[in-house]
């Protein structure tokens, strides 16, 4: 196994990298050696390995436990945060670091964005997800009980840290998560990472395997490929797919979090979502049926969902109408053709949408 540090740039107004590799952590103290107050902010199940960070760190650390998963995406703790930097004095030289899963990153990273309008973030995730996806691109955020991520601000960090080595203790069912993400990644982008999952579907659930390293670090060149060309989703409009293209299986994903309370992992979501895409792209004439069925076989074949539950669909449809992709009351899905070919499908017949919904649930 490679103990060497690789860095994949990322494109913005202030340009920044990505690194990954095993012991990429260690790297922080330098990242933030400008500042007097660090706010570190983790999820309450990693305040071991927190404390251990905070302590490698030279300046006052101030240490902000979220609580699990999708809780730490709240208003509550949005504000809790906010009152914790301003009882430490925080300025406009300090700043602050997210280390956990994507939930973490998105939170921590809109402490950043909003605190004094604007301080220096760094993004250490902890999750495949987060590596892959979440601490990559700028889009920070909360959920509301409307919807799945309708605040928020874009805020690029100024480093991303992928420490493989964290990935040991996560657990496999968060890993899987991950492992939708980094799928869809491969069919919006990159048929290498199909056949990397497909060849050897156990070892992606192995954090310490080279198959799954490799993966991880061409979905991070997808993501960091698509965010460069479009950092604020600004060309995503009319039928042009720029940044968009990530949300591939995201229209139907987002409203299955909300029906489910944000208590399904997102990744789960996301894989019904893009199965739902897969059904959708071949009903309107563009995708064949084989490809549908390859969906279903990546995504079954590292234990990840592609049913729902026959009976949501109404519910599921009016959530829909609150996705960010909308305009006026057009729907607008993320499409592809074949593996690496998009296109937008404008306001889609809603017989169609209705009964490619119900094949979702056999
Ligand atoms: N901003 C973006 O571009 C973007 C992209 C994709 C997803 N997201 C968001 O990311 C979130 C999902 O992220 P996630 O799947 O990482 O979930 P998560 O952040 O909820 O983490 C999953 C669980 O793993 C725990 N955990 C984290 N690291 C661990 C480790 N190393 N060992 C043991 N436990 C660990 C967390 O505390 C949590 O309980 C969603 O809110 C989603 O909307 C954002
Ligand atoms: O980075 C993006 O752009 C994405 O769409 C990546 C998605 O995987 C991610 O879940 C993102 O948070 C969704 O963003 P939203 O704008 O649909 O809330
Ligand atoms: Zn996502």
């Amino acid at each position: 196994m490679s103990s060497t540090l690789e860095t994949v740039p990322v494109a913005a107004e202030r340009p920044y990298d990505v690194t990954v590799g095993r012991g990429a952590t260690a790297l922080l103290p330098g990242l933030v050696a400008s500042s007097d107050r660090v706010a570190l902010i983790h999820p309450v199940e990693l305040s071991d390995q927190a404390e251990a960070l905070a302590g490698q760190v030279d300046a006052e650390v101030l240490l902000l436990a979220a609580p699990p998963g999708e809780a730490a995406k709240t208003t509550s703790f949005l504000a809790d945060c906010w009152d914790a930097l301003a009882g430490a004095g925080f300025t406009r030289s300090d700043s602050v670091v997210g280390f956990g899963g994507g939930a973490t990153t998105d939170v921590a990273g809109f402490v950043a964005a909003t605190w004094l309008r604007g301080v220096r973030y760094v993004s250490v995730p902890t999750t495949l997800l987060a590596m892959v996806d979440a601490a990559v691109g700028g889009k920070t955020g909360i959920n509301l009980p409307a919807g799945k991520n309708l605040v928020g601000a874009f805020w690029e960090p100024a480093a991303v840290l992928a420490d493989l080595d964290v990935l040991a203790t996560l657990p496999v069912d968060d890993l899987r998560g991950g492992l939708a993400e980094m799928i869809k990644h491969g069919l919006i982008a990159d048929e290498r990472t199909l056949e990397l999952v497909e060849n050897d579907p156990a070892a992606m659930l192995d954090p310490a395997s080279d198959a799954l390293a490799e993966a991880v670090t061409r979905s991070m060149h997808v993501k960091a490929g698509v965010v460069s060309g479009d950092l604020r989703e600004a060309t995503s409009h009319g039928t042009h797919v720029g940044r968009e293209l990530l949300n591939y299986g995201h229209t139907l994903g987002h409203a299955i979090e909300r029906r489910e309370h944000f208590r399904w992992r997102h990744g789960y979501a996301v894989s019904v979502g893009v199965v739902f895409a897969a059904l959708l792209s071949r009903n309107l004439g563009h995708a064949d049926e084989a490809f549908v069925q390859r969906h279903q076989r990546l995504l079954t074949s590292v234990g990840l969902p592609t049913t729902y539950d026959p009976a949501a669909y109404d519910d599921l449809r009016a959530t829909m109408s609150l996705d960010k992709k909308t305009r006026g009351d057009a729907l607008r899905f993320v499409l592809l053709d074949e593996v690496g070919s998009p296109f937008i499908a404008q306001a889609p017949d809603e017989a169609v949408l209705r009964a490619t919904y119900k094949e979702l649930t056999r």
